[in-house]
């Protein structure tokens, strides 16, 4: 396949045009005329013949309808509430505040929806308990959105890593960054504790789902958490030392406040996945958005050399496309879960209950409040 260059792959976050329908394509809803919609769901969708974005619901209806003329989604429902209730909506797309995540996914799966939820799953690990049991309960399909899982980069990289370990060669450390300067206000919805904000919350679990994920180790214990606390109860910035199963040392840097004018905020500014073993370190540069760019190398401890690998562009799609494809495979099989635990990047229930717990342990250790 043809792999399209950046500006081309940025126009495929959100095409022009969408592919003609299966006529038995699935109707999926969306809370709130969330600014994360138009690349993570409507952009997306309009990639796959089997999934219709059939209508958005707002808090106010007039902002509802806007959002939904300028994104071309068909209808709009008067409330949440209405949105779940509809009978002709099979899926809901939950990109609400952290804080709400909990109570409108459980009210979609109370109404018989599948739901795609964005990350983080819920504000805290207790909350993610009673959910995935929940969805398992009402044998329905819950899918935390860590998109990036789901591109063929990221896919390739975890293969390669995983690869090389089962060769012999035990991961001795890991280091997930993410840390951006100061896009967000501190009005922002990821500065709200009311609304389970907190960078830890927000890059931050990323970065630990990513450590999880491509080192293929949970965590035994968080052993340091150095928080920046930019408001009440709030982290703008946080480092945290993990230790994995297995005695691998986790490093994480998640942040939203870095100052524009430091070398520091520079040297941070791309999202970077670093895992060592005795001979080796592998890189996965801009891991979180591979499919905007990437890179992912290998160099030899030994010789210092590095290789670089051909790039996984594939067609040029973003993460949210393959992550659709992946949660619209999971629907239509109704739930099964042979099928689902064959999906690369597949975030289960178990994977979503465990981030959260570690996102709670890194608030404890450094002495902060859970999320609620
Ligand atoms: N997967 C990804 O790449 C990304 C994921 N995210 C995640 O998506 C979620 C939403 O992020 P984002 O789109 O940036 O958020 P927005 O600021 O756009 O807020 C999303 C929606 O929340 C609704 N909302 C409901 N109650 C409140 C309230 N009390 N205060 C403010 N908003 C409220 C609003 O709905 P209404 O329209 O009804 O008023 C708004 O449209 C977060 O959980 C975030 O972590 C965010 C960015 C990237
Ligand atoms: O992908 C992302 O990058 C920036 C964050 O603030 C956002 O919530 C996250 O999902």
């Amino acid at each position: 396949m043809s792999s399209p260059g950046f500006f081309a792959r940025i126009k495929l976050l959100n095409p022009s045009h969408s592919v003609v329908k299966d006529t038995d394509a699935l109707r999926i809803g969306m809370l709130g005329a969330a600014n994360i919609g138009p690349p993570a769901l409507i952009g997306a969708a309009k990639h796959l013949p089997s999934i219709i974005v059939v209508s958005v619901a707002a808090r106010d209806p007039v902002k509802a309808k806007a959002y939904a003329d300028k994104n071309g989604i068909p209808n709009t429902h008067a409330s949440y509430d209405a949105l779940i209730a509809d009978p002709e909506i099979d899926c809901i797309y939950n990109p609400l505040p952290n804080g709400l995540h909990y109570e409108w996914t459980r009210k979609a799966l109370e109404a018989g929806k599948h739901v795609l939820l964005e990350k983080p799953a819920t504000s805290n690990e207790a909350q993610a308990k009673d959910l995935v049991a929940f969805a398992q309960s009402k044998n329905l399909v819950l899918l935390e959105a860590f998109h990036f899982r789901f591109h063929p980069a990221s896919i390739k990289f975890r293969e390669l890593v995983q690869t090389h370990v089962a060769s012999g060669h035990p991961i001795q450390k890991v280091k997930a960054v993410m840390a951006f300067p100061t896009f967000f206000g501190l009005d922002d919805i990821r500065f709200n504790y009311k609304l389970a904000g907190g960078i830890n919350m927000d890059a931050g679990c990323y970065t630990i789902n990513s450590i999880r994920y491509f080192s293929g180790l949970e965590v035994e214990s968080v052993e340091a958490a150095k928080p920046k606390i930019v408001a009440e109860n709030i982290d703008g910035r946080m480092e945290a030392t993990l230790r994995l199963k297995g005695g691998a040392e986790a490093k994480l840097i998640a942040s939203l406040t870095n100052p524009w004018f430091s070398v520091k905020t520079y040297q941070e500014i791309f999202p970077k996945f670093t895992v060592e073993t005795d001979d080796k370190i592998f890189t996965f540069g801009v891991f979180v958005l591979p499919a905007v760019y990437h890179y992912i190398a290998v160099t030899d401890k030994a010789t210092g050399k590095t290789e670089t690998l051909p790039k996984q562009y594939d067609g040029g799609f973003s993460t949210y496309k393959y992550q659709l494809e992946a949660f619209v495979k999971a629907v239509k099989s109704g739930n099964n879960k042979d099928v689902i635990n064959a999906i690369p990047g597949w975030v289960s229930g178990e994977d979503t209950i465990a981030n959260m717990k570690v996102v709670d342990d890194v608030y404890k250790k450094a002495g902060m409040i859970l999320r609620e």
